[in-house]
């Protein structure tokens, strides 16, 4: 799995995370978002290519991806509690962590 098919992944399941009723499915999703920024963060954008793992650039787009793991967690608590509508409100800010991180690392 490469950096695009981690953010396929998370394309794909965002968009099962905004429509979906089901929690089972909403769950499973959240967990594949999960599963693929955390994958994210082993992989090296095009745009660090060559700079030190603990340059300033390489820990702020480890930073973006745990932000945005953080925001997963809390929609993922509230999809377990079954609280759906809920997951899908938290769910809306993984947008502006997406923007951030490409505005940044794309
Ligand atoms: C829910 C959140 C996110 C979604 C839905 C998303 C979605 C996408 C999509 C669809 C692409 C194009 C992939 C392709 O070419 O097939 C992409 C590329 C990319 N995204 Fe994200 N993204 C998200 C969050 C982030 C974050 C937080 C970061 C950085 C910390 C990031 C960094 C990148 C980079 C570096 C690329 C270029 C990858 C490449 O083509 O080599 N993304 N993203």
């Amino acid at each position: 799995q490469d950096l695009e098919g981690d953010m396929d992944v998370l394309k794909g399941a965002l968009r099962t995370v905004q429509k979906t009723d089901d929690k089972a499915e909403m769950v499973r999703a959240l967990s594949d978002m999960r599963t693929a920024a955390s994958d994210a963060k082993t992989r090296t954008p095009d745009k660090l290519e060559g700079q030190p793992a603990d340059s300033a650039q390489v820990k702020d787009y480890h930073a973006e991806l745990d932000k945005l793991i953080g925001q997963i967690d809390d929609s993922l608590k509230l999809a377990n509690a079954g609280d759906l509508a809920g997951a899908k409100e938290q769910a809306k800010q993984f947008a502006a962590t997406r923007d951030e991180g490409h505005k940044k690392f794309r």
